[in-house]
């Protein structure tokens, strides 16, 4: 089991950062890379804040989130990464972008490095047969917020090894997180079940079966949801919600995952949720 000291995190988006925060405070070092200087410094940022909660619930020490933040470079340059010893992908959950993300990490890293992908729904085998080390890459898809969810799906393309995926799974553990094996269908597990849990609740917006306020107390008091769909949605981004669905609606051919049209809407519209300021809900 090659031995991992730096790990590339790509994309320092809603997921991003939580991986590299993540990542840092076990001890690796870290460097995070996007393609946009705007995104880096809002990544940065929201780990900065993250941080600082565990500091003031005394999760970590200081000292332990002043080391976490220092393990953690950001790059524009995608070739420094040729120094990591592995690779996550949490970039747009768009095949094309992540497939042309993968052709470059396979170009880059050592060859004896492991590309991981933080997607959502993406066949890991259709990512690994664009590169020439198909047994090296896995799904490794971390929950929302990251520093607070146990979960890590990880998901065996095809061609993954078994060293590749031990080695997956130890890093989770390593990371404080629980792995859970889950087989290369499209959603996986999780988005299979949720996302058209979310889906449905936004068709129910649409017909005015009830407010978004209401649905989301419904699941609140009702199901103990701590999130009701339509916050959940907001906190997820309406673009990965919206991805996801086409996912599936690809994937598995059945109708019955198609997105709902006012989701499509939406996200036309830019309100991506918290992340753009409005979504069902408005975010000052
Ligand atoms: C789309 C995909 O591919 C996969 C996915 O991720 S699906 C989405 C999965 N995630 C969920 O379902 C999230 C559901 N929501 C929740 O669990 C909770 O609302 C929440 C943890 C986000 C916030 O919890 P809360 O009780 O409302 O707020 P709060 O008490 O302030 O926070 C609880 C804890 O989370 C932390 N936290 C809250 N929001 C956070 C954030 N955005 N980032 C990091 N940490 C956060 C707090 O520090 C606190 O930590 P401790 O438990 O260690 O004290
Ligand atoms: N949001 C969620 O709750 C969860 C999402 N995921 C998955 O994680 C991945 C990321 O999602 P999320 O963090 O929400 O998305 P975001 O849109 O918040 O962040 C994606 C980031 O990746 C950047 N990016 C795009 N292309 C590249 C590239 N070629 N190289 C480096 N960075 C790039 C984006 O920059 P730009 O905007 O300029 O393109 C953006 O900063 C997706 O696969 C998603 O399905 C998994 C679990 C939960």
């Amino acid at each position: 089991m090659p031995e991992i000291k730096t790990i590339a995190v790509l994309g320092a988006g809603t997921m991003g950062n939580g991986i590299a925060h993540v990542c840092a405070r076990s001890g690796f070092l870290v460097l995070l890379c996007d393609v946009e200087q705007g995104f880096l410094n809002r990544g940065l940022a929201a780990i900065e804040k993250n941080l600082a909660r565990e500091v003031a619930k005394e999760k970590i020490t200081p000292q332990q989130a002043q080391e976490a933040r220092e393990r953690i470079a950001p790059t524009l340059d995608r070739d420094a990464l040729a120094v990591c010893d592995f690779a996550i992908e949490a970039a747009t959950e768009k095949f094309d972008i992540k497939s042309a993300l993968f052709g470059d990490l396979d170009r880059i890293l050592p060859p004896e490095a492991i590309l991981a992908s933080n997607t959502s729904s993406i066949s890991i085998t259709k990512l690994a047969a664009q590169i020439s080390r198909p047994a090296q890459v896995i799904g490794m898809h971390f929950f929302n917020p990251v520093p607070v969810m146990q979960l890590v799906e990880v998901i065996r393309g095809m061609q993954t090894s078994q060293s590749t995926f031990d080695t997956v799974q130890s890093l989770a553990k390593q990371l404080g997180k629980t792995p859970v094996e889950v087989n290369d269908a499209a959603g996986f597990v999780s988005n299979r079940v949720l996302m058209p849990l979310i889906n449905e609740a936004i068709f129910a917006v649409m017909e005015g079966v009830a407010t978004p306020e209401a649905i989301d107390q419904v699941f609140q008091l009702g199901m103990a949801h701590p999130m009701g769909p339509l916050t959940l949605a907001d906190f997820i981004g309406l673009d990965v919600c919206l991805d996801i669905m086409r996912v599936l609606v690809e994937g598995t051919g059945d109708p019955k995952y198609r997105p709902c049209p006012l989701l499509v809407r939406m996200v036309d519209a830019g309100w991506l949720g918290r992340k753009s300021g409005r979504g069902f809900y408005s975010y000052a």
